[in-house]
């Protein structure tokens, strides 16, 4: 599932941008050293990052959206990353375990927050290979792109201005994206239609949409 997600307000967008620019970014080789095709920077100082991973964990926990197309079991601590001019990340798989000062995750999707206005930059487009095809995302900031960390996918150049964004990974509760998908299709159906819908029969929707996620989660 490719979900475009409105996740961060002005104000918390406000504090990522002021963390961002009061802060030295370092080469994002740092958390991938093997990589040959990763060209950006990540802040890495210690309490600029925790906050910025503690802003994006209370907006995704609180999103109704992001809760019932992901159901997130561990977020893994967000991370600030800009693309200069010239910067770009090529085509790439995203690590599927993740070692973590809480120890590991599996990556079961991927998420980035953009933070720049995309008039601000050109270039720097998000693209996720789908089969023979792309998808491509620069949103507005504020807005998360959620999809699935089985893909293969690349950030093109940026050729003018810079490209702030905030980058997770998250385990779900339910590691199959098909069962993710029809889990948020059946949830969207009820949320939409169960108003309408007898009182008996949307509880009996509520009851198979409960059951379907206790067989499909991995726990706790
Ligand atoms: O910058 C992005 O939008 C994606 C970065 C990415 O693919 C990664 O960090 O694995
Ligand atoms: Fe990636």
């Amino acid at each position: 599932m490719f979900r475009l997600i409105p996740l961060l307000a002005e104000p918390e967008i406000a504090e990522l941008r002021a963390i961002a620019a009061a802060h030295q970014f370092v080469d994002g080789r740092i958390t991938n050293p093997h990589s040959t095709v990763k060209n950006n920077l990540q802040l890495h100082d210690g309490p600029a990052q925790a906050r910025t991973a503690e802003i994006v964990r209370a907006a995704i926990l609180a999103n109704d959206d992001f809760r019932h197309s992901v159901y997130p079991k561990a977020i893994a601590p967000a991370m600030l990353s800009r693309y200069d001019v010239g910067m770009n990340y090529g085509l790439h798989a995203d690590t599927a375990l993740m070692q973590l000062p809480r120890g590991l995750i599996r990556a079961d999707v991927s998420c980035t927050v953009f933070l720049s206005d995309p008039d601000s930059y050109d270039g720097g487009a998000l693209r996720v290979t789908l089969g023979s095809g792309t998808l491509t995302f620069k949103e507005p900031a504020g807005t998360a792109i959620v999809y699935p960390s089985t893909t293969l996918h690349e950030v093109e150049p940026v050729t003018r201005g810079a490209r702030l964004v905030a980058l997770t990974f998250i385990q779900s509760f339910v590691s199959d994206p098909l069962k993710r998908d029809m889990l948020y299709e059946l949830h969207e159906v009820a949320a939409l239609e169960g108003l309408k819908m007898e009182f008996a029969n949307y509880t009996r929707l509520q009851a198979v949409l409960s059951n379907l996620l206790r067989r499909w989660s991995d726990g706790p």
